[in-house]
């Protein structure tokens, strides 16, 4: 003979509580969830049955229990014995198993979250005609079921639960908890929800106004929604909708940066009932930007009821909605680019960060985000048109040693020296080959200098020799040049090769013994290119110096210079270059400044 498995009652109490349910606030939905579904199933043969919940808190009733009174199908008593007897069975399911579609419960377990905050639970119920029918659970599994005395009979068809609090729990059945938490889960119920006299469901979502609300009327709604459940002002409002999961809703661009790698929450409601504040996973990790309050429905909840099941459909959807985010992106561009540049302020770090990975997102920034270059402000994308290639310093230091100086050559140069810039720009040809990038080298500019002619290089060689004695334990070269802008007598240039063996011999300074080997092994494996000081000699300072008969003087005014470049772009000042400006500086003043007799 088959036997059926006994169920502690209490284990089962004490598994949903600890292991389904985040919280036992949860009770408050289940029974809402009930109420309504017994309305939808009576209103679905009279559909002019009235659609009313009262919840009746302890303040009200007056003997410490709280009350659920809802004008829906009610049970017969034996139904009442089918179904309330049983864990885990449910009206709500067909033969098949399979959850009715208007229905908000499925499981069979939903009036067992009572007992996460009642001792006992009783239910008075009347269907149709049928005599009212008692049921008395307690949380240790045992229960009766009666007919009510005759001159106790519900005067309408309905049901009314009754929760007698467990000691421990009396908080969340207070007035203030049950109106929180009914008008929390509850607010956009298709049914009227009271509790005590004052209603807590606000009607339709506020997405779905009238027919004949203008669009500017849609979106003040929409806004101040925002403001008050969200708690911000949006940047702005997208409507949503998906109709193979029966979604709408609203996405709400939030007005302020936000980490893209912080999970976003969405609020979500399953047939009008809330399911959670926090949903994961509705929209694409590109669209972190924003906030979406949806009601779908047709996607499926966990049992927990307090998350989203992934499935096929929530795949589906998660694209659909970001189609509609892109489309909004889209648009924007197309006939608000001024709103998108702002949109940009607010989220570009979240939208450069989503570029290395998402090609759509690396075009909005290659199209829309302006940059800083030595032209002034530009995209890379009207950058490319005017100069045929991106040519890009890759940090904020190289950009300023380099782009005045590149300018008054005729070179544009990209500061990609921000957050993210350098691999933007570096990503760029791997999705349009088109796309020619370069990143900007001290050489690019030396080229474009002009060497001097023959006869005035020979006469200032012996010039040349005494700067380069001067700065030659620097290990830095030093150059002749003529070139654009004349007022800038020198300009200091450290390749990346140069600045790489400077690192390595600073390191090798610093290293013990092994590690000075391999370090010297690694110098050794290419030529040593030394940091030059490029002299102008369109300037005019730089013409008086080499001019002058004084070795002396000429050495003091060269390292004066150097000192002077070193400044000028922004490069470190190494203790030895310190001791040389100090000892410049002093030794040109000593000069200047005539000795007493
Ligand atoms: N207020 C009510 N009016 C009429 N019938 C009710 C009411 N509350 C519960 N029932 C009946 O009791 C059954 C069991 O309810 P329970 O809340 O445990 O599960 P459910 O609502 O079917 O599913 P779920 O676990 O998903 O909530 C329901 O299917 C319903 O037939």
């Amino acid at each position: 003979m088959d036997r059926a498995f006994q169920v502690d009652l209490r284990g089962v109490v004490d598994l949903l509580s600890h292991h389904l349910y985040g919280s036992p606030r949860v009770y408050v939905r289940e029974l809402l969830q009930n109420a309504v579904d017994a309305i939808t199933a009576r209103r679905a043969t009279d559909p002019g049955a009235p659609a009313v919940v009262r919840i009746e808190p302890p303040e009200l009733t007056g003997d410490g229990t709280l009350r659920v009174h809802d004008t829906g199908i009610g049970l017969t008593e034996s139904q009442v014995h089918e179904l309330l007897a049983t864990i885990g069975r449910s009206s709500k399911r067909d033969e098949l198993g399979f959850a009715r579609h208007e229905f908000l419960g499925q499981f069979g377990i939903g009036l067992l979250s009572c007992f996460l905050v009642a001792d006992e639970v009783r239910v008075r119920t009347r269907h149709g005609d049928e005599p009212t029918v008692l049921w008395t659970g307690f949380a240790d599994g045992r229960y009766r079921v009666e007919l009510a005395a005759v001159d106790a009979q519900r005067a309408e068809p309905g049901t009314s639960v009754t929760l007698v609090p467990r000691r421990d729990a009396d908080q969340w059945l207070t007035r203030p908890t049950v109106t929180e938490l009914a008008r929390l889960f509850g607010s956009l119920l298709p049914v009227k929800v009271l509790v005590g006299e004052v209603e807590t469901t606000t009607g339709p979502p506020p997405w779905s106004a009238p027919a004949g609300t203008s669009p500017s009327d849609r979106r003040e709604n929409l806004v101040r929604y925002a403001r008050e459940v969200l708690d911000f002002t949006p940047f702005d409002v997208v409507p949503l909708s998906v109709p193979e999961a029966g979604l709408t809703g609203a996405a709400f661009v939030l007005p302020t940066p936000v980490n893209p790698a912080a999970r976003a929450g969405h609020r979500v409601y399953l047939k009008r009932m809330l399911l959670t504040e926090g949903a994961e996973g509705l929209l694409p990790d590109w669209a972190f930007f924003a906030r979406c309050v949806v009601d779908s429905t047709e996607l499926r909840p966990t049992a927990s009821r307090e998350a989203l099941y992934e499935d096929s459909l929530l795949e589906a959807t998660r694209e659909a909605l970001g189609d509609q985010l892109r489309g909004w992106l889209v648009r924007l561009a197309g006939s608000a680019p001024r709103r998108l540049a702002e949109f940009l302020q607010v989220h570009h770090l979240g939208v450069k960060a989503l570029a290395l990975h998402d090609d759509e997102m690396l075009r909005l920034v290659e199209r829309w985000w302006p940059m800083e270059t030595n032209t002034g402000q530009t995209t890379l994308a009207e950058f490319r048109e005017r100069h045929g290639l991106i040519r890009y310093a890759a940090s904020i230091d190289e950009f300023r040693q380099l782009a005045g100086v590149a300018a008054a050559q005729d070179l544009p140069v990209v500061n990609a020296g921000y957050t993210y810039d350098t691999e933007i720009i570096e990503r760029l040809p791997t999705v349009d080959r088109s796309v020619l990038v370069e990143r900007l080298e001290p050489n690019d500019l030396t080229t474009r200098f002009d060497a001097l002619d023959p006869g005035a290089e020979l006469a200032l060689r012996p010039f040349v020799v005494a700067a380069q004695r001067a700065l030659d334990r620097l290990g830095v070269e030093v150059v002749l040049r003529s070139y654009a802008p004349a007022s800038l007598p020198a300009l200091y240039l450290v390749s990346r090769s140069a600045a790489f063996e400077e690192q390595l011999r600073a390191t090798r300074e610093r290293a013990d013994e092994t590690w000075a080997g391999v370090l010297d092994a690694l110098a050794a494996s290419g030529p040593a290119e030394r940091p030059q000081l490029v002299l102008n000699h369109r300037n005019p300072l730089v013409r008086r110096v080499s001019a002058l008969g004084d070795p002396a003087l000429v050495g003091l005014a060269v390292e004066a210079l150097y000192g002077q470049a070193l400044l000028l772009g922004y490069h470190p000042i190494r203790p030895a270059d310190a001791a040389l400006l100090n000892s410049s500086f002093l030794g040109l003043l000593g000069r200047a400044v005539p000795e007493q007799e």
